[in-house]
C-alpha cells in the first residue's frame, strides 16, 4: 500500500509547551480543512535555547537561540511551518522567512506562583524570588525593593521543585503557558494588567514560513486571527523601535476594540528604580505605526542616559 504523505510538516521545539502549541496549530488546521491527523506531521526539533540552562538567555545570545534550528529546517524543507511563542521571536527575521500568522490569543497576564504567600506584597521581607525574565525581575524590584531577585530557569516541574525545596519563595510564569499545559491550578495569583504589564507577544502563538510559499499560505489563511495579528504588529513594532538585543526590560500590550487599538508600554531599568510608561491609541489598521511611534516616544521621554551604563 502506498504510504500517505503529510500535507504539511509542522516544526516545533520539543519542550512540553512548544509541543502543546504545535498540537493546537494542528488541531486548528484539521478543523479548518476537514483533514485527518495524519495529514499533518509534527516534527520536534531541539534548539540551543533548550539546552542552555545555566545562564540568562540574554547573555547566551538572545532570542535567536530558540529559533535558529527551526529556521534551518524551514530553509532545507524538513519542515513547512514553524510554530512559535510570539514572545520568543526576534523582531527581525532571517531573509526569505516571514511571520504573518497568529492564532487567537490566550490570556496575556502573568501568574505568581508560591507555596508560602498569596501575592507578591504578601511575601516576607527579604526572601528570594526567581525569574529569568528581565522584565519580571525589574517589575518585581519596583514593587518590592527588599526582595532578593535571583536568576531562575527551567521547565515548570523543575521550578516547582525549587519552590518545594525552598530555593526561592516565589516565581512567575505566563498564565497562557500554564493553560496550554493544563496546569493553571498551580497559579497562586494572577497579576493585574495595570500594575504588571506583560511582554510584547505574550500569550500569542505565531507561525513562521518561507516567503511566497503559496501552498502554505493557502492552508494557513483560515486559522489566522486578525485581531491578534494587529495587536502583535503593534507590540512587535514597539519592541523593534526600542531594542533588538533583549537586554532592556520592556513590556507592551495592545488591545483591539472593533476598529480601534489601545496600547500601553513601558521600559524600566533592571533595578526597577526608573520606569517610563507610554500609552497610545489609534486605528487598528495602523497597528505597526502606532507601536513604532510609541517606541520612539518612550525612548525620547527616557533620554539617552536611560539606555547607558547598565552593563
Ligand atoms: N520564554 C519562555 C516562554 N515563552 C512563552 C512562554 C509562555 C507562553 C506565552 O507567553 O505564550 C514562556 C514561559 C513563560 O514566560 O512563562
Amino acid at each position: 500500500m502506498k504510504k500517505r504523505q503529510a500535507v504539511l510538516k509542522i516544526g516545533t521545539r520539543a519542550s512540553p509547551l512548544a509541543m502543546a502549541q504545535a498540537h493546537e496549530a494542528r488541531d486548528r488546521l484539521m478543523a479548518a480543512h476537514g483533514l485527518e491527523e495524519h495529514s499533518f506531521q509534527i516534527v520536534p526539533i531541539t534548539t540551543t535555547g533548550d539546552t542552555i540552562q545555566d545562564r540568562p538567555l540574554s547573555e547566551a545570545g538572545g532570542k535567536g537561540l530558540f529559533t535558529r534550528e527551526l529556521e534551518d529546517a524551514l530553509y532545507d524543507g524538513r519542515i513547512d511551518i514553524a510554530v512559535h511563542s510570539s514572545k520568543d521571536m526576534p523582531t527581525e527575521l532571517p531573509p526569505g522567512l516571514v511571520l504573518p500568522v497568529f492564532l487567537p490569543r490566550e490570556d496575556v497576564r502573568d501568574s505568581f506562583i508560591s507555596l508560602s504567600a498569596l501575592s507578591i506584597m504578601d511575601l516576607p521581607q527579604g526572601v528570594k524570588f526567581g525569574s529569568s525574565s528581565l522584565r519580571r525581575q525589574a517589575l518585581i524590584r519596583r514593587m518590592r525593593p527588599d526582595i532578593d531577585v535571583v536568576m531562575f530557569r527551567g521547565n515548570v516541574q523543575s521550578r516547582l521543585r525549587k519552590l518545594e525545596d525552598g530555593v526561592v519563595s516565589g516565581t512567575m510564569l505566563a498564565l497562557a503557558g500554564l493553560r496550554r499545559l493544563k496546569m493553571e491550578h498551580i497559579a497562586t495569583a494572577i497579576m493585574p494588567l495595570d500594575s504588571f504589564l506583560p511582554a510584547p507577544g505574550q500569550g500569542a502563538i505565531s507561525i513562521e514560513h518561507r516567503e511566497n510559499d503559496e501552498k502554505v499560505m493557502r492552508l494557513l489563511a483560515p486559522i489566522h486571527d486578525e485581531e491578534t495579528g494587529q495587536a502583535l504588529a503593534c507590540e512587535r513594532a514597539f519592541l523593534g523601535a526600542l531594542d533588538g538585543s533583549c537586554r532592556t526590560p520592556i513590556a507592551g500590550h495592545a488591545v483591539i476594540e472593533g476598529e480601534r487599538l489601545r496600547f500601553r508600554g513601558l521600559i524600566i531599568t533592571p533595578d526597577g528604580t526608573i520606569c517610563h510608561e507610554i500609552g497610545a491609541e489609534g486605528r487598528a489598521e495602523e497597528a505597526a505605526a502606532i507601536g513604532l511611534k510609541a517606541g520612539a516616544d518612550v525612548r525620547e521621554k527616557a533620554g539617552t542616559q536611560f539606555f547607558e551604563g547598565w552593563f
